[in-house]
C-alpha cells in the first residue's frame, strides 16, 4: 500500500493549524485517510494509523440513511466573517468555537449573537471550548453564551477531564458534549461513568475506526455525534459512512470542515447540500491532488512518520 502525502492550506486558523499535512493510501475496498496533527507522538498516531488500515481495507457497515445533516463549523472570527461562513453553508446547525487562547468571553458573545442571526429560524446553535475553561468559569460563560445565543443545544467539552464536565453538567441547563476526555482519555466510557456528558463526540481517526466509533456508540449510552478531523473528502467520507450507519442520529454531525481547506484530493469536495452530505465514497482524483501534494521535505516528515507508528506496533 503507497501512501502519498498532501499538504493544504487552510486560509483560516483552526485547532492552531493553517495547513492540513496527511497521507492517503489505496486499500482492498477503497481509498483511506492516515492524518494525525503534527503534535501527535507516534504512540498517540497508533490508533489513527488502525483507523486509516480499517477504513481501507475492510467494508464499511451498511448505511441506515442515504444523506447526513451537519453543522457549519465557524472558527474563532470576528462576527461579520462568522455570519457569512453560516450564510454561505446552508446548514441549520452551527457549532461556534469559543475560548481560543488571547480572546474574550466578549468576543464569544459577538461571534455567537452573529451565528444566531445569520442561522434560518429555528436554527441549532452549540459551542466549542476545546476544554480550556475551569468549572467556575465555564458555569459563567456557559450562561452568558446560552442567552447570547437565545438557546444553545450544547456545549462541546467546556472543561479538560470528565470529572470536571460532570460538576460543570450539574450546574447549567444547557446540554454537555464530551469530545477530547473521549478521544484522549485512554478511557472512552468514564464519561458515562461518571454521568459527565448527555453527548459522545466521535471522531473516526483518533478512536481507531469506523468499527471501534461504531462499538463506542453501542455501548456508552448517550446519543452520539460524528465529527471530523478536518480530513481531506477521502478522510471525511468514513465520518460520514459512519454516521449513516448508526440507527439513531437526533444531532448534526460535525462534517462540514471541507470549507477550512482550501484544497481536496478529490474531483468534487464533500460539501453539504441544504444541510446534509450525501453517504459516498470518492475516490483520488490525481489532477486534484497534483495540486495539494506535498513537497519532498514533508513528504519524507510522513513517510518517516509512519515508520515511527509502524514500530510502534512492531509492523
Ligand atoms: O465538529 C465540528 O464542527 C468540526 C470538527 C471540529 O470542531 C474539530 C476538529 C478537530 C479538532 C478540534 O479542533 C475540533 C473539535 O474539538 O471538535
Ligand atoms: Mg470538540
Amino acid at each position: 500500500m503507497q501512501f502519498r502525502t498532501f499538504a493544504i492550506d487552510m486560509p483560516t486558523r483552526f485547532r492552531g493549524v493553517n495547513r492540513r499535512e496527511g497521507m492517503v493510501v489505496r486499500g482492498d475496498v477503497g481509498w483511506a485517510e492516515f492524518s494525525p496533527f503534527l503534535d501527535y507522538s507516534a504512540a498517540e498516531c497508533v490508533p489513527w494509523y488502525q483507523a486509516t488500515l480499517d477504513s481501507a481495507n475492510r467494508p464499511w457497515p451498511d448505511r441506515v440513511r442515504d444523506r447526513v445533516p451537519v453543522n457549519v463549523t465557524v472558527p474563532a472570527v470576528d462576527p461579520e466573517h462568522a455570519a457569512r461562513i453560516v450564510l454561505g453553508s446552508t446548514c441549520r446547525t452551527a457549532k461556534v468555537k469559543v475560548a481560543e487562547r488571547g480572546q474574550t468571553l466578549a468576543d464569544d458573545i459577538a461571534r455567537v449573537e452573529a451565528v444566531r442571526d445569520a442561522l434560518p429560524l429555528g436554527g441549532q446553535l452549540r459551542i466549542d471550548a476545546n476544554g480550556a475553561w475551569e468549572v467556575g468559569e465555564a458555569v459563567k460563560a456557559i450562561r452568558k453564551l446560552d442567552k447570547a445565543a437565545q438557546g444553545l443545544e450544547y456545549v462541546e467539552q467546556p472543561c479538560a477531564t470528565a470529572k470536571e464536565l460532570a460538576e460543570v453538567r450539574k450546574k447549567v441547563d444547557v446540554r454537555v458534549a464530551a469530545d477530547e476526555c473521549i478521544r484522549r482519555s485512554g478511557d472512552p466510557f468514564r464519561v458515562r461513568d461518571l454521568h459527565a456528558a448527555d453527548i459522545a463526540v466521535l471522531k473516526v481517526q483518533p478512536l481507531g475506526g469506523i468499527h471501534a466509533c461504531f462499538r463506542i456508540a453501542e455501548q456508552i449510552d448517550m446519543p452520539v455525534v460524528v465529527s471530523s478531523a478536518v480530513e481531506t473528502s477521502i478522510g471525511l467520507a468514513a465520518g460520514v459512512a459512519l454516521a449513516a450507519a448508526l440507527p439513531d442520529l437526533p444531532f448534526a454531525c460535525g462534517l462540514a470542515t471541507t470549507s477550512l481547506l482550501a484544497g481536496d484530493v478529490v474531483a468534487e469536495p464533500l460539501r453539504p447540500i441544504d444541510g446534509y452530505l450525501p453517504v459516498i465514497r470518492p475516490q483520488l482524483d490525481e489532477v486534484a491532488f497534483a495540486k495539494v501534494a506535498a513537497p519532498p521535505e514533508i513528504e519524507e516528515r510522513w513517510q518517516t512518520r509512519l515508520e515511527a507508528v509502524r514500530e510502534e506496533l512492531d509492523e
